[in-house]
């Protein structure tokens, strides 16, 4: 007998018919011999429509107010799939977050759990009830009973919570598709299911748009090591499991806030190669890496920075050991890429005595001081960062190597974990380069001109945004310096939700004059593009496959970040769905099926 916990989404309870097709499914799941605590959330579009109310009354409404109106949805699924399951002979009981006792942080409308109480639920599975509770909320504290939600979506994040803390066998995440696709039927009609899929590739796809699953959820699975399986609730197909390689046993005190940082990384063999004013038009990444993965040459990290004027600056890194091949492949590919000969751009600096220094941990998603931390902490070591480049669950700074040490030695103490040489994560024979494509068209881009080009420059920016709990992406500084007034300094451009912009780009307007950079331009009209696999470590080629399908359809491409796993593009908003498409296609990721979400 094994103890499931299962969820079921917004769609997948949508009706008072699936609400009793739900019922069904989970008699049959008790009948098989297992005990069952069920996660529901609001039916169908339920909370966006408490949203609108909300905003119909005012145009910020109270955070404590919303949590208090946004609960209200699950409660209503709550009871009624309890009845639902009564009338048809199973008995059941159901629980809101408070009365399971599921404590989360005192942050409305984003709080994270901290630990949940399993006594009450033990009691009534152990009375062969099944328990039915409530997603997405919690309380503050037993004491303050202050009603919580953990952020839009967070279902999910319940569930595989639950799981953690009752040691359940698995959990079961049911939905309206037959699992995670290699990326969004409703965009693809031919995406293909995948059997399986890594919690590291799952964290980096989730957090780059697939909504399927919410990251949080799958960083506790990886963390707790939680068997985790998405099936669509209308078929009886074995879905998609979500895979873990290893856990140590891990305290279910601070569940969801657990040490931030699991790794400390660095590589002292890093080269740094920037193209400088390379012309902003389609084409350009794709001849470049095109070339470098001819030459059998893998590049690990890759930035291109927001143009300025209609130039832009690329710049990567490679492996020490091949620095004179690479170096001879850029300024050979370099006249190539100017549009008239003789004219300045295109030109290639070199620099060698680089280091890379990798931050990771799934902890660190959606807690922005962690990267302001990060940053502090190398500006206080009195360290230039040259490079960041950024994944949700890694932050990867390129320093001088002269550096290296003290950078290690200020972050070892500062997050109180031990360093170690990185090595590359092997990808076993059957990881695919790519497994997956995701969009995110909720994203814009910020760029700050003419940043002092100093130790602490980024730590202050992002310290800032974290006080206001704005997460950063895609961090992006420009490879070109400018001296004005006698300071050296660069652009930095990043991306960050959509939401949060104003806010952000009103915030950093108003220090401008205290630190001493330029005007903050928005630009709210980008999408990111991304792939996502783990067997795209060292494969030379995959970047220049991507850029490639984008240039081949006249997609201008206006940043690129990458970490190991994932390489990202930002394109204006009208080319995202192309985009998608067209690198889906490339990597023959479609299927001869085609999948028609239910409505
Ligand atoms: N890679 C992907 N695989 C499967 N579904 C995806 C993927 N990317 C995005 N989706 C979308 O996620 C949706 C399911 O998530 P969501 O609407 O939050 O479901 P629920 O209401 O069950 O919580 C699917 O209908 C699909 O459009
Ligand atoms: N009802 C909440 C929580 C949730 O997770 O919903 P769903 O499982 O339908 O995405 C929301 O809409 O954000």
């Amino acid at each position: 007998m094994a103890l499931i916990v299962q969820k079921y989404g917004g769609s997948s309870v949508g009706s008072v018919e699936r609400i009793q097709a739900v019922a069904k499914r989970v008699y049959k799941t008790v009948q098989a011999g297992n005990s069952v605590v069920v996660v529901v959330s609001a039916m169908g579009k339920t909370t966006d429509g408490l949203v609108k109310l909300a905003n119909e009354i005012s145009k910020s409404p109270n955070r404590r107010e919303m949590d208090m109106l946004l609960s209200t949805g699950e409660q209503v699924t709550i009871a009624l799939l309890s009845m639902a399951l009564q009338e048809i002979g199973q008995a059941a009981i159901s629980m809101t977050g408070a009365q399971v006792g599921i404590v989360t942080e005192a942050e409305h409308t984003r709080a994270r759990i901290l630990h949940i109480e399993t006594g009450r639920l033990m009691g009534q599975i152990n009375l062969g009830k099944v328990v039915v509770v409530a997603g997405f909320q919690g309380i503050s504290s037993a004491r303050k009973m202050e009603i919580t939600t953990l952020g839009r979506g967070g279902s999910d994040t319940s569930a595989v919570a639950l799981a953690a803390a009752l040691g359940a066998n698995f959990c079961e995440i049911y939905t309206d598709v037959p699992g995670i696709l290699t990326t969004d039927p409703r965009l693809v009609p031919e995406a293909q299911l995948m059997t399986e899929i890594t919690c590291d590739e799952m964290l980096e796809l989730a957090s780059l748009g697939a909504k399927v699953l919410h990251p949080r959820a799958v960083e506790i699975a990886r963390n707790y090591g939680v068997p985790l399986v998405v099936r669509s609730s209308w078929t009886d197909q074995p879905g998609t499991w979500v895979t873990t390689s290893r856990t140590q046993e891990r305290s279910l005190v601070n569940l969801e806030l657990a040490r931030p940082v699991d790794a400390i990384e660095f590589d002292i063999n890093q080269a740094k190669f920037s193209l400088l004013r390379v012309p902003d038009k389609p084409g350009v990444a794709a001849r470049l890496f095109g070339e470098i993965s001819r030459q059998n040459v893998d590049v690990d990290l890759i930035i291109q920075s927001i143009h300025e004027g209609n130039t832009n600056d690329i710049a990567f890194t490679v492996n020490t050991h091949i620095l004179k091949r690479d170096e001879a492949i850029a300024a050979s590919i370099a006249p190539a890429l100017r549009s008239q000969p003789n004219s300045d751009e295109a030109e290639v600096l070199v620099e060698s005595n680089t280091a890379k220094v990798s931050i990771s941990g799934a902890g660190m998603i959606g807690r922005p001081g962690v990267a302001a931390k990060i940053f502090a902490t190398l500006a206080q070591a009195k360290v230039n960062i040259q490079m960041i480049s950024t994944s949700e669950v890694k932050v990867s700074c390129l320093v001088d190597a002269t550096d290296c040490d003290r950078a290690i030695v200020a972050l070892c103490n500062a997050f109180e974990i031990t360093a170690s040489p990185a090595v590359l994560a092997s990808p076993t024979p059957e990881s695919p380069a790519v497994r997956g494509v995701a969009l995110d068209m909720n994203q814009a881009r910020l760029a700050i001109r003419q940043v002092p080009d100093q130790p602490g420059m980024a730590a202050k920016l992002f310290g800032l945004l974290a006080e206001y709990n704005i997460s950063v992406d895609m961090i992006i500084q420009s490879q070109r310096c400018r001296v004005v007034d006698g300071v050296t300094r660069r652009d930095i451009a990043f991306t960050v939700a959509r939401m949060d912009v104003e806010n952000a780009q009103q915030k950093l307007t108003q220090v401008a004059d205290e630190l001493g950079w330029g005007e903050v331009v928005l630009d709210n009209a980008i999408a990111k593009v991304s792939i996502v696999g783990s067997g795209m470590v060292g494969q030379p080629g995959i970047a220049a496959k991507m850029f490639t399908a984008l240039a081949e359809n006249k997609i201008n491409i206006q940043m690129i970040a990458t970490s190991e796993i994932k390489i990202s593009c930002v394109v204006g908003q009208d080319e995202g769905v192309k985009a998608l498409q067209v690198i889906h296609t490339a990597f023959d990721l479609a299927g001869s099926e085609k999948f028609v979400v239910p409505v």
